[in-house]
């Protein structure tokens, strides 16, 4: 009768990452959008996300909507708190790559040195970041949640593009402007980007 506490010699490592991927039959890769509140980047992440799954690509998307609300739902918008907020998500983007899954981040993401901790951490040959250029008058015009409003009459404090900064991109691996490209253009450039770094491997 085997001892109910018997140790288990740990005789190999972890499955590794490359083990992942060839069992998904794909490269893991981050794609990280950045940009004004509006700008498109959780619509063009939903979008791109459809386009690989219909290709066999197994996909992550972080956004507010899931992350703000949960892991990261003790954090504002002070700027400790935004490095703090996308400290974490770089972590647990770093979690879903190692498991070989393409990571979408969807976050404001303000200033360059906010998305290059966000890089180091991750690792810069994973690292894509696709600044979604859309104007701030669009954004505003739009004002999908209302915020814009609230931050105009001083009610929303330290509101991106209003009363906190962005800070452009100096290199983006691409810039989507959503007051120009319809929905569908953006998401085949970002194709033509991504589907070449996540080819599959079987
Ligand atoms: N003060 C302030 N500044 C900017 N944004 C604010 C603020 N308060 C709430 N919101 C809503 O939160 C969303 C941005 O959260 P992020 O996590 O993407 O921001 S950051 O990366 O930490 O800067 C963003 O949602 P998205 O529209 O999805 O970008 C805002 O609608
Ligand atoms: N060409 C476009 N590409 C992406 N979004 C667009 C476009 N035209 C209009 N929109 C609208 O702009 C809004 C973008 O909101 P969202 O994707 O939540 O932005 P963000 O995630 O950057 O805050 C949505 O209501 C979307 O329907």
């Amino acid at each position: 009768m085997e001892e109910k506490n018997h140790i288990y010699p740990i005789f190999d490592r972890m499955m590794t990452r490359q083990d992942k991927e060839e069992l998904l039959g794909q490269h893991s890769v981050m794609i990280w959008f950045t940009g004004l509140s509006g700008s498109g980047k959780s619509t063009i992440a939903i979008a791109l996300e459809r386009e690989l799954h219909k290709r066999g690509l197994l996909c992550r998307i972080l956004d507010g909507d899931n992350i703000r609300s949960g892991i990261n739902n003790n954090l504002g918008f002070s700027e400790t708190d935004r490095v703090e907020n996308i400290r974490r998500i770089a972590e647990v983007s770093k979690l879903f790559l190692d498991s070989g899954i393409i990571t979408i981040a969807a976050f404001i993401s303000p200033n360059n040195d906010i998305r290059e901790m966000a890089a180091n951490i991750i690792g810069k040959d994973d690292f894509l970041e696709v600044f979604v250029s859309t104007p701030l008058e669009e954004c505003e015009k739009r004002d999908v949640k209302g915020l814009y409003a609230k931050a105009r009459k001083g009610e929303i404090q330290n509101f991106t593009g209003i009363s906190a900064p962005f800070e452009v991109p100096e290199h983006p691996a691409l810039s989507l402007d959503t007051s120009k490209l319809t929905l569908e253009e953006s998401v085949n450039r970002l194709l033509e980007l991504v589907l070449p770094k996540v080819k599959c491997i079987k």
